[in-house]
């Protein structure tokens, strides 16, 4: 049953909110949610387990993967390749719970494109507004003057894509954290309640 659960695709521009609602919703539902493991052909840092942060690969082992068409999405950010396989969405779908790819735009348009089975879920978080967001992404203490502007920069761009029509099943828009959260939930509940049935069926 729980492999026929769509994986929730989310994303909205940086400061929109992301890691905030789903860090709740993790928190009101533990054990329903999980992110899936991405590959890298990028070096272990210290304490990262293979197959828990990432899986590890070499480049020769994640062209061949781009090969046999099992990404759903993939990019290169300073000369490293990462991407999303298919099968690591789908090992959370059978380990009984909803799979979370929290991406970026280009990732959107990639997942879009595929032929994924079953269908992922598009929500997009969009937050009330550019003065609103500068604001969050300052209050956060995680950016510089620089990094701050590119952020800016890139929000329009997500904004103009997310309201071309039919690019996301939702928009939730991140203006009162409660009530977004709410929304959020409600699109979640129906799949939350099956999970949850079934997991009580199992006797976990
Ligand atoms: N509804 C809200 N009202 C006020 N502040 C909020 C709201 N939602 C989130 N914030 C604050 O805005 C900041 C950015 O939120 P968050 O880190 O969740 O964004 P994000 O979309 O995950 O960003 P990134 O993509 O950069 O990781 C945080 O400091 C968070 O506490």
């Amino acid at each position: 049953m729980s492999q026929s659960l769509r994986p929730i695709v989310i994303s909205g521009p940086s400061g929109s909110g992301k890691s905030t609602l789903l860090n709740k919703l993790f928190a009101e539902y533990p054990g329903c949610f999980a992110f899936s493991v991405s590959h890298t052909t990028r070096n272990p840092r210290a304490g990262e387990e293979n197959g828990v942060a990432y899986h590890f690969v070499t480049r020769e082992d994640f062209q061949n993967l781009i090969a046999q068409n099992g990404f759903l999405e993939h990019a290169q950010f300073s000369g490293n390749l990462y991407g999303t396989s298919k099968k690591s969405v789908n090992d959370i779908g059978s380990s009984g719970q909803l799979c979370v790819l929290d991406v970026e735009i280009n990732g959107v348009k990639s997942i879009k494109n595929s032929d994924m089975q079953p269908r992922p879920r598009f929500i997009f978080v969009k937050p009330p507004g550019l003065e609103e967001l500068k604001k969050r992404l300052q209050g956060r203490g995680t950016e510089t003057e620089e990094s701050l502007q590119k952020r800016l920069d890139s929000v329009k761009e997500a904004i103009d894509y997310a309201e071309e029509s039919g690019a996301y099943d939702h928009i939730v828009v991140n203006d009162d954290l409660e009530i977004a959260y709410e929304h959020l939930k409600g699109i979640l509940i129906e799949d939350i309640t099956k999970l949850q049935t079934s997991k009580l069926k199992k006797g976990e």
